[in-house]
């Protein structure tokens, strides 16, 4: 085993399956000097044996007192995954929400995003997104930013200062968009060739540049076809919008009327595989729904900018029937909350309101929400090995929840379990219940 040089000591709570959450009381988790967790032991019978266990490993790792962390009465679950957000769209977060998605788009979110030219606007806007998600626990996110390379690239290097984990792309536009906000195919390209060699040169392992089609309707065929060949090329992640609002599915298959399906049009384009990561997917076919799990290609549910932009309810068990790997976002500003506990939460009444039309339809449960919104999104970003709970192995990417924060939403009494206690948090809990963040075993300020 490596060195421990850091122990924490109490509740640990995380996902193991879709169905399976564990609550491990009197237990340690032991975190080696590159972050990772190289120590998990639960359940110790009682106090005692803890204690003498803690004496042990910090006589054998030579751990200091202030690297002991008693967490008390707080528990400890691993950081939320976001697999889909626009950071420049925080600056709208709350407002523009009463037009559906292209009607939306031309009135509120392309003029909003044009303004990332300037860098100083870009900066105020970036610094606040990036903290107000590791304010929410957000560990990891997946961020579209703009066209601007510059401002994208200030998106990474604000993520990246901040020690957040991150997947940002420069989006890519270049028809059907506004003239203030449009670029050449050729420019699309080049841009975006230049955007992730700067990223990757900065060689920092959390941050990592993502192909960023905006969607079909607003990428020529040239710029899809040369976006999946650079994501190929370099191996990256991509990702998009697909089938969110039954007008753009519309328009897709006027725009292609000789492809079979929306789904298609992207594969067409190699931009449909395992490293694909696509938003909304709420009116997808079986055939569409097929394709996808064949591709092994990811969904973001993002229940609350569904309703919000009234574009309809992703049914998530069909998804998940399918094993396909399935995680949550908060698609901001489209859904005007950055927390993935809100999101957590209109995916359960997402779900409920399927049952309403198909009692055949099981309810999403509160644990399989906090499966999706951990294990699930370390798979939908192709890092189940590295992050989305305690395992031996994996980085330690942590939040430590602290339920009776004073001035919090949570009230608990006295004959309440920890898993009530975890469940009033899931429903009720909020940024004032985040005591401490870790990413990648590293402090992180908020
Ligand atoms: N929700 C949402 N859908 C889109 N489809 C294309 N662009 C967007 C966007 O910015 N937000
Ligand atoms: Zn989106």
């Amino acid at each position: 085993m490596d060195k421990i040089v850091k122990l924490f000591k109490g509740t640990i709570i995380h996902s193991v399956e879709l169905e399976k959450v564990e609550i491990l009381t009197n237990s340690l988790v032991g975190i080696g000097k590159e972050g990772i967790i190289v120590y998990l032991k639960s359940a110790f019978e009682d106090l005692n044996q803890l204690e003498d266990q803690v004496k042990k490993l910090s006589v054998e790792h030579e751990i200091p007192n202030e690297c002991i962390v008693d967490m008390g009465n707080k528990f400890l679950i691993p950081g939320f995954i976001d697999t889909h957000a626009h950071a420049p769209q925080y600056h709208n977060a709350g407002t523009g929400t009463d037009l559906p998605l292209l009607k939306w788009l031309e009135k509120y979110t392309f003029p909003v995003e044009s303004k990332f030219k300037d860098l100083k606007f870009a900066e105020n806007v970036y610094s606040k997104v990036v903290n107000r998600m590791l304010k929410n626990g957000t560990t990891t996110c997946c961020y579209y930013a703009t066209i601007h390379v510059e401002a994208s690239e200030l998106l990474a290097n604000i993520a990246g200062e901040r020690g957040q984990r991150a997947f940002i792309g420069k989006v890519c536009m270049d028809r059907h968009s506004p003239d203030h906000y449009i670029e050449t195919t050729e420019d699309s390209l080049n841009d975006t060739k230049e955007f992730v060699e700067r990223i990757l040169s900065k060689g920092n392992p959390l941050i990592q540049p993502i192909i960023t089609p905006r969607f079909a309707p607003s990428c020529t065929n040239l710029l899809m076809e040369g976006l999946g060949k650079l994501a190929n090329e370099k191996k990256t992640l991509i990702q998009s919008h697909l089938s969110e609002n039954k007008d753009e599915i519309e328009w897709v298959k006027s725009l292609y009327p000789g492809i079979e399906s929306y789904t298609h049009v992207y594969k067409h384009f190699d931009l449909l595989n395992e490293r694909t990561i696509m938003a909304h997917c709420v009116h997808l076919s079986e055939e569409e729904l097929h394709l996808i799990s064949e591709q092994q290609t990811s969904i973001s549910h993002c229940p609350i900018s569904n309703f919000t932009l009234s574009s309809g309810n992703l049914d998530v068990r069909k998804v998940l029937k399918k094993n396909i790997k399935l995680g949550l976002g908060t698609d901001l500003s489209g859904g005007y909350h950055p927390s993935i506990l809100q999101v957590m939460r209109d995916s359960i009444k997402c779900s409920n309101s399927h049952f309403f039309i198909d009692g055949e339809h099981k309810p999403l449960t509160f644990e399989e929400a906090f499966y999706l919104a951990t294990v699930g999104g370390s798979r939908v970003v192709n890092m189940e090995d590295r992050i989305g709970n305690f395992q031996v192995g994996k980085d330690f990417d942590a939040q430590i929840i602290d339920p009776f924060a004073p001035n919090t939403p949570i009230d608990v009494f006295e004959n309440d379990t920890i898993k009530d206690i975890f469940q009033k948090f899931i429903y009720l809990g909020d940024d004032r219940n985040l005591s401490s963040l870790y990413i990648k075993g590293k402090k992180i300020n908020f």
